[in-house]
């Protein structure tokens, strides 16, 4: 250890901060979108808005609503948007075309796949297992495609489930990355680990889609979900997808089979056909607006690689854990993300005592994350837009408000991994998120 106080230490990161920047391959994709002073590092709850966007809703409004009304559908090709902009997502999860249809949100898509899995397993496989950390939404509709479907719903802690599997394992419900503690879990292990137990995969993208490799096609990957508003930045509420591997397609049995997703939905037939392909997983009419929006917002990706977000993520994530080491010991600010890349998703989480009044803060003073129950500080890195002086800037405000708040420690949580205490109370984690 150095004999230079923290907070020198971390005047003296600043520096490395501008040169970091000024290298950096990525730094020309920020002006693809709306930026102002504030530091946000909320880009995993909700991606930040992309220039593109505006100008492209304001003539879906104008002139493909407006002018051309009901011919839109054909003209303007609404009708076919949900499989066309899926396509576009396909190559940031791994995907070849024709497999990720956009619609509904994530919850919706959780219950179409687990319960089309349960469906596609044989019957005697009794039980779905769950992360038993997941974002809640998963657990919830998890519970309820057991019931209706007459399974059991078992939650094994995400490291446990390749192992859990077992012949009564229908299917298994993952998070690619854990939306508290930012821990990346290895997708194609577990994929593979569920196979050789005869149990079918489907992985919860949400935290991972955009911000890191995601490899669907090459593990064997059965159904998987995800969600735009995050690193895909499509805007409050944008639409979520939906994967089904090409091969499982034909036996993709949807619980939702709105007129969408029939072969011929014009027939307005009384009997319902599925559709072929994609579009199976379709339900109601699509979300024109906000898919649109999803349609400007991936531009920001054109001539960006997944390889050099995922550098930039782990540079920009390994700096500011550097930066919060040199800004307050242990004991104060205690990282809860895995510190091995290959367990590292796109986030920082920090345990910390009075986190959510940190959190308000830290937003008072123009840096933004959001705050998770019970103690956890949650930073997203975005690569397209985060800067290494973001990070910087940061740490150097955390720093500050913890010199002012010399007598808050975190609580310690001896027994339980990453900080969580396991009596934590469920949901209500709308603190930090307006
Ligand atoms: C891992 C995960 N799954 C699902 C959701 C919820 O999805 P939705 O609100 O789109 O249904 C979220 C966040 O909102 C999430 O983080
Ligand atoms: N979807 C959200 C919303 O509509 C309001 C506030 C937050 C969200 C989120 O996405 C939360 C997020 N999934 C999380 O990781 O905590």
């Amino acid at each position: 250890m150095s004999d230079v106080p923290p907070v020198l230490a971390l005047d003296a990161l600043a520096d490395r901060a501008a040169e970091l920047d000024s290298a950096d391959p990525l730094a020309h994709v920020r002006d693809r979108f709306a930026t102002d002073h504030t530091v946000y590092l909320d880009g995993n709850s909700l991606g930040a808005l992309p220039t593109a966007v505006l100008p492209r809703l304001t003539d879906v409004v104008q002139r493909e609503w407006g002018e051309l009304r009901i011919r839109s559908w054909e003209e303007s090709g609404w009708w076919t948007a949900p499989e066309r902009i899926g396509d576009r997502i396909a190559p940031l999860v791994g995907a070849a075309p024709g497999q990720v249809v956009v619609g509904d949100s994530t919850s919706v898509n959780v219950f179409k796949a687990l319960v089309a899995a349960v469906r596609m397993a044989p019957e005697d496989r009794d039980e779905i297992l769950v992360d038993a950390a997941t974002f809640p939404t998963d657990g919830y509709i998890a519970a309820s495609a057991a019931r209706l479907t007459g399974r059991t719903v078992r939650a094994v802690p995400a490291d446990a489930i390749a192992e859990a599997a077992g012949d009564r394992t229908a299917v298994a419900l993952v998070n690619h990355v854990d939306y508290r503690t930012g821990r990346l879990y290895d997708l194609p292990a577990v994929t593979a680990a569920l196979h050789a137990a005869g149990a079918l995969a489907v992985w919860d993208l949400c935290h991972s889609a955009g911000a890191l490799p995601v490899t669907l096609d090459a593990a064997g990957v059965d159904l998987a979900v995800g969600c735009t508003y995050k690193y895909l930045n499509g805007g409050p509420g944008a639409p979520a997808y939906l994967y089904v591997r090409a091969e499982h397609q034909p036996r993709f049995d949807s619980p939702l089979p709105g007129w969408n997703s029939h072969a011929d939905p014009f027939a307005m037939a009384d009997e319902y056909v599925a559709a072929e392909g994609a579009p199976r997983g379709r339900v109601g009419t699509p979300e024109i607006l906000s898919l649109l929006a999803l349609d400007a917002a991936l531009d920001v990706w054109d001539g960006v690689a997944i390889a050099d977000v995922r550098a930039k993520s782990l540079g920009l994530t390994d700096f500011f854990l550097e930066c919060v080491a040199a800004a307050a010991p242990a004991q104060r600010l205690r990282p809860v993300t895995p510190v091995p890349h290959a367990e590292r998703g796109s986030q920082v989480s920090l345990s910390c005592a009075d986190a959510g009044g940190m959190m308000r803060e830290l937003t008072a003073r123009g840096v933004v994350g959001d705050y998770r129950r019970p103690d956890v500080l949650r930073f997203g890195f975005t690569p397209l837009y985060t800067r290494y002086t973001d990070a910087w800037r940061a740490a150097r405000v955390l720093a500050d408000i913890l010199e002012e708040r010399p007598h808050t420690r975190p609580d310690a949580h001896p027994d339980t991994p990453a900080g969580i205490r396991a009596d934590a109370p469920a949901g209500g984690e709308r603190e930090g998120t307006p």
